[in-house]
């Protein structure tokens, strides 16, 4: 099992973001997070990546402790996120912002750097765009450089938040395709509201409300069940289907 979380619990006073949170995931899959506002997906993956301590709990990563790392340690040995809002270098070329990710993040140095950022390019589809300015490129493209960007850093889990907001339907079908690349390299997370999205890619979906896994299944299962139902609409989850 590649990412292996046990236990994970996070509050803010009263607040609890992260309450007993256990993931098993392999390379070759993808988790989708669901919840509404305020549910604790942001915070997941602040204590995946370590911008957050944990309460309590442990994560592991193809074995090694994560836990207690500061977020470059954990960057180093293989977590990467894709923000939901783009904040490329605007006036850095696409490359070379995929090689900044590879330097920063991975610790990569010249050649094993170059390398990283070219083939992180070709996978998110951006090798074409390679020496245009980021700050130039229209959103589909900005999101593939946000993806290609975590994928320069040469990680095993890839933490995706929401890298279809924001697209027209076409386009969100480009993502849905990419991220299904990626998958068979990655253990992927990826925390999405367009529900179309997640059911064509992840091969489980999580729902979290209060900061617990309410449910983690099959998106068919997932998405026809009562208790999405009623945190979504309000639907008692005993109604009459
Ligand atoms: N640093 C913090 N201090 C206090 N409360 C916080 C902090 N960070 C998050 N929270 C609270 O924790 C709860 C969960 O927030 P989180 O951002 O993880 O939810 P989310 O599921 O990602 O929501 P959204 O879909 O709106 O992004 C919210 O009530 C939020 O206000």
């Amino acid at each position: 099992m590649s990412l292996e979380v046990r236990g994970l619990c996070k509050a803010y006073g009263q607040v609890v973001v992260a309450d007993r949170i256990d993931i098993d995931l392999p390379v070759g899959q993808c988790l989708g997070v669901i919840g509404p506002n305020g549910a604790g997906k942001s915070s997941l993956f602040h204590l995946l990546t370590g911008t957050v301590a944990a309460d309590a709990g442990h994560i592991a990563l193809d074995g090694k402790p994560l836990s207690g790392l500061p977020a470059h340690r954990r960057a180093r040995l293989g977590v990467a996120r894709a923000f939901q809002v783009p904040q490329p270098f605007g006036h850095l070329s696409v490359f070379q912002n995929a090689l900044a990710a590879a330097s920063f993040a991975a610790g990569l140095r010249g050649e094993a750097a170059a390398s990283a950022a070219q083939e992180a390019l070709e996978r998110c589809g951006l090798s074409r765009a390679a020496d245009k300015l980021a700050g130039a490129l229209p959103l589909l493209d900005r999101k593939r450089l946000e993806m290609a960007k975590a994928v320069a850093a040469r990680p095993r889990l890839l933490l995706l938040d929401e890298v279809a907001g924001g697209l027209t339907e076409r386009e969100v079908h480009q993502i849905v395709d990419l991220v299904d690349e990626l998958k068979r390299r990655y253990a992927v997370i990826w925390i999405e509201h367009i529900a179309h999205a997640l059911r064509a890619v992840a091969d489980r979906i999580m729902v979290l409300h209060f900061g617990r896994k309410l449910l983690e299944d099959t998106p068919a299962e997932v998405m026809d069940s009562a208790i999405v139902r009623e945190i979504y609409m309000g639907v008692p989850a005993n109604a009459a289907a």
